[in-house]
């Protein structure tokens, strides 16, 4: 059937006169209703239909509409429910027309259009008659091709010449990025000879390194002419980054030109540097000592020299969980301690390892070389009963660590050094005269006969046995029995037996019985009564184990 009809019209259910034998208001469930509309329409669509219903020459099941028709069951009464499905559309614009379109049909693809959304505006004034004439043979925009050429002189012919130019704008940009690029390509070397690269790479698995590489950096220097001179050079520096697994090596193979590869120790001036000038195809492996010591670059030429270009690979052990690796030097204490993976080790993600030092004179410091986190545990060895047997032997050991720890600084000057307080920290001076400023790290073994004055940051876990004589002022977690009618302005003077939760604030009279596991930071006020054990290396010390702290 051809056709028809009006449609998407949602306004006022009063609008719609209602059709012919039907009470009013319309029934929604009715089926003829479901047939032509999911709601009633807009007036002048009512007014359509009531000519359509009045001329009767059309009975209602010529009626469509093809949104009720597909959206709406029968068994579906809610009016605000209708509205919303079936103000969808079968038009391609998706809307609704509010009643004031026609719909029409293409007879090519049977595509519905609502009249101004196929150029059909103005049959809006038609009657139906009018309309199922028009929508026989009608072609909808999709389906419609015109047969004849349009002029070039057509105002819609000037759209179509400007993206005739731009798509000739396009090409040409695509053909001068294709001249660009090629000039590139070409002022890049044509040809080096990688001939005995092959042989080179496989030297590189022979090496039987103990991590194998996992990237390749390449440097390309561009040649260089005596008359018009390049920048080509890579400025001096050591490749110690944490991503760089610890103990790995750098392996670097050179093509090209020959160029001056310098190396200066970066701890003493006074040494010569080392100049290296690898060949085409020839390999150097820098370890990683080599970056803890000595800096490196690739110098410039000369100012009347001229070079060829040269590249560099270099082939390294990469993984940003090395920025969080850990050496954990230390005694027996430490052996317990596995890194990798799997249970009881520390994870994949901290990788690392741990070397054994049992006594002070055993830590290496070359050892932390590329770890970002060392926690050194050493000293309880050298502090056997049988082994000390005066104050200096206990100076000579604090020195040592001294040392050792100042080259590890040195050579680490990027890691986070930490230091288990093993060996006394906190020393009289060798006259005995210096005050004790440093802090107590060691347990406290003798009686405190002293007052504590210091603040107690410690859990108070004795019994409160004195009377509580301070204010109150923490909160009440005693339950509350009584009905509290008016405001509590006296003083509070019966015992207080809930616990004890507001901060102490008058002095602890009582026997300390507690462990004291808070660190001591008031200053030692006690009488000093044993005798003096060692020389007070606090100060010094402290300035240098005060910097290691923290781990990545
Ligand atoms: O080109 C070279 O030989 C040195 C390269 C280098 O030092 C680097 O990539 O870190
Ligand atoms: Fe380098």
């Amino acid at each position: 059937m051809d056709i028809l009809v009006l449609v998407n019209c949602w306004s006022d259910v009063q609008a719609f006169p209602g059709r012919p034998g039907a009470p009013e208001p319309y029934n929604y469930n009715d089926e003829w209703y479901q047939q032509i509309y999911a709601h009633p329409p807009a007036s002048k669509a009512s007014a359509r239909l009531a000519n359509r219903r009045l001329s009767g020459n059309q009975s209602p099941h010529q009626w469509q509409s093809p949104a009720s028709s597909r959206e709406q069951s029968p068994n579906d009464p809610g009016s605000d429910q209708k509205s919303k499905r079936t103000k969808k559309s079968s038009c391609p614009c998706g809307g609704s027309s509010s009643g004031k379109d026609w719909l029409f049909k293409c007879s090519g693809c049977n595509q519905l259009w609502h009249a101004s959304c196929c150029n059909l505006k103005g049959t809006n004034s038609l009657n139906q008659a009018a309309v199922d004439k028009i929508s026989k043979e009608w072609m909808c925009p999709w389906c419609w091709v015109c047969p004849y050429p349009k002029p070039g002189s057509h105002s819609s012919s000037l759209n179509e010449t400007s993206l005739l130019e731009r798509t000739l704008t396009c090409s040409l940009l695509q053909k001068l990025t294709d001249t660009v690029t090629d000039s590139i390509e070409k002022s890049l070397p044509a040809a080096i000879d990688i001939s005995g690269l092959q042989s080179q790479l496989k030297l590189t698995s022979d090496l039987s390194l103990e991590h194998k590489p996992n990237s390749v950096l390449i440097n390309y220097y561009p040649s260089c002419d005596r008359n018009c001179p390049t920048d080509s050079h890579l400025a001096s520096h050591s490749d110690d980054e944490p991503t760089i697994l610890a103990d790995s090596k750098i392996i670097t193979i050179s093509v090209g030109a020959s160029r001056k590869v310098l190396f200066e120790n970066k701890h003493n001036n006074g040494e010569k540097p080392i100049v290296l000038e690898p060949k085409s195809n020839s390999l150097y492996v820098m370890s990683r000592l080599s970056q803890n010591w000595y800096r490196h670059c690739v110098l410039q030429p000369e100012e009347n020299e001229s070079v060829e270009e040269r590249f560099s690979l270099t082939f390294r052990t990469l993984s940003q969980k090395f920025s969080r690796s850990i050496l954990l030097m230390g005694d027996s204490n430490t052996k317990e301690v596995k890194f990798g993976e799997g249970s009881g080790k520390v994870g994949a993600s901290y990788p690392g390892k741990r070397v054994k030092a049992a006594r002070v004179r055993d830590i290496d410091p070359m050892q932390c070389i590329g770890y970002q986190n060392i926690f050194l545990n050493c000293g309880t060895n050298d502090l056997r009963c049988n082994e000390i047997s005066n104050d200096e032997q206990i100076y000579q050991l604090v020195d040592k660590l001294q040392e050792r720890l100042a080259l590890m600084t040195q050579i680490c000057p990027k890691a986070n050094i930490s230091v288990v307080p093993v060996l006394p920290m906190s020393l009289r001076t060798r006259s005995g005269t210096g005050p004790d400023t440093g802090p107590d790290t060691g347990p406290d073994t003798g009686p405190d006969t002293g007052p504590d004055t210091g603040p107690d940051t410690g859990l108070d876990t004795g019994p409160d046995t004195g009377p509580d004589t301070g204010p109150y002022t923490g909160p009440d977690t005693r339950p509350d029995t009584g009905l509290d009618t008016g405001l509590d302005t006296g003083p509070d003077t019966g015992p207080y037996t809930g616990p004890d939760t507001g901060p102490d604030t008058g002095p602890d009279t009582g026997p300390d019985t507690g462990l004291d596991t808070g660190p001591d930071t008031g200053p030692d006020t006690r009488p000093e009564t044993g005798p003096e054990t060692g020389r007070d290396t606090g100060p010094e010390i402290w300035s240098v184990l005060g910097s290691y702290t923290g781990m990545k």
